[in-house]
């Protein structure tokens, strides 16, 4: 076995400051994780990582944090970097500073919780002040399994995501649905601009997406 494929560039998490690293072969992708503070950022992750939900008492996250995981695309051994982020306003200048290393953003909200989804134009528009231009984002309605509970439609998700011109699922950190196939849908669509070539046929992430996601079984009254 090879390695894992270096996509990304190098970065130092370690580092006092977010900043580049010199070139090493150690780079990897890196990949954030945004969204209001209680979305299940911390949940998501650790769901994607050990495949085991935490569930009952709360810990938001302070300030920044960060695992990593290989995935394997089309064959191909690929590092992530994830960064899962404090969703509370006071650590927002923290979580500023490390948007430009970013290769790809996760940006979620909750479907029981309406202020989440309505701040999701407010996050929007700090990535585009903060990030890289090319960034790869994905819409994550999240909480699916809380049926019961919802109060985000499946079709609003879609609707703002459309407008925004980015890729949207509906996900769950408890059941683990889609949350696999978010992050493997990222380090196609950077694999595959990566490593273009003339006779790849090309890659769309929103048809990726789409063709492969899980719907929540529910609420077809919605
Ligand atoms: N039912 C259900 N509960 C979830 C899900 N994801 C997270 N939770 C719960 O929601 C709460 C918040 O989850 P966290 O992952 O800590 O939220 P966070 O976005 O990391 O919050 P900050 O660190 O403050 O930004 C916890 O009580 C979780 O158990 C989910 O998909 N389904």
């Amino acid at each position: 076995g090879a390695g894992p494929v270096l996509l990304g560039k190098a970065v130092c998490p370690l580092a006092p400051t977010p900043r580049l690293c010199a070139p090493s072969g150690n780079s990897q992708l890196l990949v954030m994780l945004l969204g209001d503070s209680g979305v299940g950022k911390t949940c998501f992750l650790i769901q994607f990582k050990d495949g085991a939900f935490l569930s009952g008492t709360f810990i938001a996250t302070v300030g920044i944090d960060f695992r990593n995981k290989v995935v394997t695309v089309d064959g191909m051994r690929v590092k992530l970097q994830i960064w899962d982020t404090a969703g509370q306003e006071r650590f927002r200048s923290v979580t500023h500073a490390y948007y430009r290393d970013a290769q790809a953003l996760l940006l979620l909200y909750d479907i029981t919780n309406k202020a989440s989804f309505d701040n999701i134009r407010a996050w929007l528009t700090e990535i585009h002040e903060y990030a890289q231009r090319d960034v790869v984002i994905m819409l994550l309605g999240n909480k699916a399994d809380m049926s019961s509970e919802r109060v985000i439609r499946s079709e609003d998700g879609e609707t703002l995501a459309r407008e925004y011109g980015v890729p949207f699922l509906e996900t769950s950190a408890k059941t683990g649905m889609n949350v696999e196939l978010a992050f493997l849908a990222i380090a196609k669509e950077l694999k595959y601009r990566a490593g273009q070539s003339a006779d790849e046929p090309s890659f769309q992430i929103r048809d990726y997406v789409e063709s492969q996601k899980k719907r929540s079984s529910c609420c077809s009254f919605m």
